[in-house]
């Protein structure tokens, strides 16, 4: 005879098929007291499957009209009881890294990141507009190499050589890299990645070779952006999501000081308020957004849908002509000078804000962010942190803009960008 207890529990017994179509599915653990039933439900912490046998056994009872024994009843609590506690104590990955300013006027960020066995430490520009992790090395020219750390494969128990496999890199500047490919350890803020691909360096262009606090790079881009032929490499990030606390990494760089890298985490105290989302276009492979307009000073907010790609390895703000020259409008002896390459003006100028949106939030870039550096450092010319895009075919919303927000990438599907003040 089948009591309404059973009956009861037999109507919480989803069949698994259905798991797909709900929730993660809630682990109901079955409390027999004298014949009375508290149902402690809990969720399966982070939707993990959880299949429990003495469940099966318990339906075929009931299936067949058979009251399930006593011990049955217990076992699917006491499986069940074994299983959230596992999933309690599956450690998730994270780590977290700064992002340290290698020269007076933010040209670039680097990250201590540790390569191989034992470890060797390099300094990484983690760079969201490529995709190629690729070091100065053991295989780079010494003429090529002034100060830079290298990384020594045959330094490294765990290294691998992914043989017949090559990369070159071109940059917007110009300058760009080329070499060869290991598989080895691979850790930021200790997060590590085992056999991640580093692209081993046999050529590096001069403008490399003369920035001895930059050690490499770290693409943060999509995979698809990644050079190695003829099988390419997956990111640092790729690699690490299935182990992350949280599909991200997060982005709070600083003006003239040391921020962070997090990944696995969005750290609450990085920020004040809300994080806005928006929408990512991930082809060809940036982070590629729309900016929902932007304003000038104390002037009226433009919307305007502006297209660009959030780019840590750009220094300055590129956007449209005409964004610009609105922009410059307000700085007294601002120029267009083509003899400097870009918009200067006096240093003495008093520069107005400028302020992006990203749906219905509002960034604002102090205006000394864009008072961004010297011609010379005896010259009263000063070069400007907002350039044109012309000629890029695209906008790139580079440091100037990235430092004045907390910035979540997150590698969700789809893929989405967060912002918010902090
Ligand atoms: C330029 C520059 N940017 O940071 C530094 C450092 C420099 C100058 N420095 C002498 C050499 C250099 C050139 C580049 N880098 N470093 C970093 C990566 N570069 C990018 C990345 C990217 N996503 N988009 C465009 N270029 C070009």
């Amino acid at each position: 005879m089948v009591s309404l207890t059973d009956l009861f529990l037999a109507s919480l017994l989803v069949p698994t098929s259905l798991g797909s179509a709900l929730p993660p599915r809630i682990i109901d653990t079955i409390d027999q007291r004298g014949g009375r039933v508290t149902l402690k439900q809990v969720r399966n912490p982070r939707g993990h499957k959880a299949f429990n046998p003495a469940r099966a056994t318990y339906r075929t009872f009931l299936k067949y009209g058979v009251p399930a024994p006593d011990y049955i009843k217990k076992a699917v609590a006491h499986i069940d009881e074994e299983q959230e506690e596992a999933f309690a104590r599956i450690k998730r990955d994270t780590g977290s890294a700064a992002a340290i300013p290698i020269n007076e006027v933010d040209i670039a960020y680097v990250t201590p990141v540790t390569i191989g066995t034992p470890p060797q430490t390099l300094m990484l520009d983690l760079d969201t507009g490529s995709s190629d992790l690729w070091v100065f090395s053991s295989l780079t020219p010494s003429n090529q190499v002034r100060g830079q750390e290298i990384y020594s494969p045959t330094k490294s128990s765990t290294s691998k050589l992914l043989s017949g496999h090559t990369w070159s890199i071109r940059y917007g500047d110009g300058s760009g890299s080329r070499g060869t490919v290991y598989t080895d350890n691979f850790t930021i803020g200790g997060l590590e990645v085992k056999s991640q691909a580093v692209q081993a360096a046999l050529e590096v262009s001069s403008s490399f070779t003369q920035e001895q606090s930059l050690d490499g790079l770290v693409g943060l881009g999509f995979s698809a952006l990644n050079t190695v032929r003829p099988s390419s490499q997956l990111t640092f990030f790729d690699n690490a999501r299935p182990n992350l606390d949280e599909e991200v990494f997060t982005a709070d760089l600083k003006y003239h000081a040391t921020g962070s890298y997090d990944f696995g985490f969005i750290d609450s105290k990085k920020y004040a308020g809300n994080i806005t989302y928006t929408a990512v276009q991930q082809s060809p492979g940036y982070w590629t957004h729309s900016l929902s307009g932007y304003s000038v000073g104390s002037g009226a907010f433009q919307a305007s849908q502006i297209s660009g790609i959030s780019d840590t390895g750009t220094t300055l703000l590129y956007l449209p002509t005409a964004i610009v020259t609105a922009y410059y409008r307000q700085v007294q002896g601002a120029q267009n000078s083509q003899y400097y390459g870009g918009y200067v003006f006096p240093c003495s100028s008093t520069l107005p804000t400028f302020t992006f949106g990203i749906e219905g939030a509002r960034f604002t870039i102090p205006a000394s962010y864009i008072n961004y550096t010297r011609i010379s450092p005896t010259s009263t010319t000063c070069y400007g942190g907002l350039q044109s895009s012309s000629g890029l075919g695209i906008n790139i919303f580079g440091d100037v803009a990235l430092k004045a927000a907390f910035v979540v990438f997150s590698g969700t599907n789809p893929p989405r960008i967060g912002f918010a003040i902090k």
